[in-house]
């Protein structure tokens, strides 16, 4: 089992460390109106050295179907914190955080990881690709490791790589792919899998300006054909401006 402890760049590593699951049956229960995400009342403190900090001091938001929620703030206050604790990745010291039916903070490590692993997609900053691999092969492994069976394979790659506009480029390796190419490599594998929601942790940090704009354009695309919702971090006042609803946080705390 992977220690869910990490600092982003790290968190890569997720898919790569976790046995693939069986093939099973498992469905989507999201009504529109519902909200797909409640954080309530959340609080995390981690113990360093001798004493505690407290990052995150009483966090309350709602996701809701097909939104695109951007999460912005200062470096360092907590916005890679709680997208972990969103994604079932850590739990909070205190309050709720309740996906779907799920109560990820009253869940075992081993539930929250079968419910990410079908219902959740993680996007990185530095696109987490498999070096060796094509733009193909990516994708995948997404499905292998999601226990998508074999005969979907083939046509859920196909229709993802299309989407995120890399149908002529599904055979090239991550280096052969601009920046862009590859981030697009990364969303089709967060998709592969169906999930219903997407969390993206500074996606566009490392892209141009218009890089960044296409990234945006991709989300809003895979938002209406795929029926996800996607939280992300950013740090980039001109993409703030695609989102449906923004969170800012000032030293672990929203403010309005
Ligand atoms: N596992 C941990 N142990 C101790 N401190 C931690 C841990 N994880 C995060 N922190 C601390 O929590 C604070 C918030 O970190 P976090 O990464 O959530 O901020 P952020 O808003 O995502 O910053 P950035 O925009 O730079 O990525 C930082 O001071 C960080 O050092």
């Amino acid at each position: 089992m992977t220690s869910w402890f990490r600092k982003k760049g790290t968190l890569e590593t997720i898919a790569l460390e976790e046995e693939p699951l069986a093939s099973s049956s498992f469905t989507r229960s999201i009504t529109p109106h519902t909200p797909l995400l409640r954080v309530s009342d959340v609080h995390r403190s981690f113990q360093v050295g001798g004493g505690k900090i407290d990052v995150l001091k009483g966090i309350e938001m709602e996701l809701r179907p097909l939104q695109l929620v951007m999460l912005k703030g200062r470096s360092g206050s907590g916005k890679t914190t709680l997208l972990n604790l969103i994604g079932g990745l850590d739990l909070p010291t205190k309050g709720e955080i309740v996906f779907q039916e799920h109560a990820f903070h009253h869940s075992s490590d081993d539930d929250r990881t079968l419910i990410r692993r079908k219902e959740i997609g993680f996007i990185f900053q530095s696109y987490a690709l498999m070096p060796l691999l094509s733009a193909w092969e990516n994708v995948e492994l997404a499905l292998r490791m999601a226990g998508t069976p074999r005969s979907q394979w083939k046509e859920r790659v196909h229709h993802c790589l299309d989407l995120v506009g890399l149908g002529k480029r599904m055979h090239h390796r991550p280096y052969e792919l601009s920046g862009g190419e590859q981030q697009r490599v990364a969303i089709a594998k967060a998709i592969a899998h169906r999930p219903s929601l997407i969390l993206a942790d500074e996606p566009t940090a490392e892209l141009d300006s218009q890089m960044g704009a296409q990234i945006m354009s991709v989300f809003r695309n895979i938002i209406a054909t795929e029926q996800v919702t996607i939280c992300m971090t950013t740090h980039d006042p001109t993409i703030l401006e695609d989102a449906d609803h923004v969170y800012e946080m000032v030293d672990g705390r929203f403010v309005t």
